[in-house]
């Protein structure tokens, strides 16, 4: 039977990429996605907007919607402290399975959390069923038209506190007017546009980066 993209994304990480060597996955992804087949992974020069956000959070509980193949799970969780934690989202259970196996071949598992399911439901769930208070870093890359309705569950939920960061891909392209509408209008968040490429073209994207106020 054929294989599927993340399958063969997959095979190239454990071929080339150096088990327990988060750059090197991410090298060897980026490699494939130019070489090989583009994949919707954030990619190496946005992916170097997102570890500078990461870094200078310093964040302690981060949350992503949208897990893929795990390539911003690897990028996000290598630079993390040791207590620090990452909860991962992916609701579609091939890629969940691929990601995992990133994730591990990367060696950042102790520091990922991968559960599978819908942000919508698991949303929710966050402080009851997975111990978190609040979130101090929030990725989101997951379907365009569910950014700004999860949003509005987190705040619901009271999973972002004065200073938590959320952190959008893709506000160009594919785009996602009525989220970048609601951080830039709204008065609860300080919003900045972080001008870029989508991942492995010369078509414009970027990363809208919004500090929640309280
Ligand atoms: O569409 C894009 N990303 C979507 C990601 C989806 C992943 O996230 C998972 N997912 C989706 N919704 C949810 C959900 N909750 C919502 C549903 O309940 N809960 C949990 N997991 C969810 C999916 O299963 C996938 O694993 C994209 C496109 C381009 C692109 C640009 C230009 C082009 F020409 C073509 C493509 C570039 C990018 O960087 C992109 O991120
Ligand atoms: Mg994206």
């Amino acid at each position: 039977t054929q294989s599927t993209r993340p399958q063969r994304l997959l095979g190239a990480v454990q071929k080339k990429a150096t088990r327990g060597n988060p750059r090197s996955v991410i090298q060897t992804i980026d490699q494939f996605c130019r070489q090989r087949e583009w994949a919707m992974n954030v990619g190496d020069e946005k992916g170097c907007i997102l570890d500078s956000v990461v870094t200078e959070t310093n964040p302690t509980t981060v949350l992503e919607l949208g897990t893929y193949c795990g390539y911003s799970t690897v990028r996000i969780a290598s630079l993390l402290p040791p207590q620090a934690r990452l909860i991962t989202l992916e609701f579609n259970p091939d890629f969940a399975r691929i990601a995992r196996q990133v994730i591990t071949w990367a060696g950042v598992q102790d520091k990922v959390e991968l559960v599978e399911g819908a942000s919508g439901d698991l949303i929710p769930k966050m402080k009851a069923q997975f111990g978190v208070n609040t979130f101090d870093l929030v990725f989101l890359d997951h379907w365009k038209d569910r950014y700004l309705p999860d949003t509005k569950l987190m705040e619901e939920c009271g999973l972002l506190k004065k200073g938590s960061i959320l952190l959008a891909d893709n506000v160009i392209c594919p785009g996602t007017p009525d989220y970048l509408e609601y951080v830039r209008n709204s008065p609860r968040y300080q919003s900045q546009y972080f001008k870029s490429h989508l991942e492995y073209t010369k078509v414009e994207d970027g990363l809208e980066k919004s500090v929640f106020l309280g």
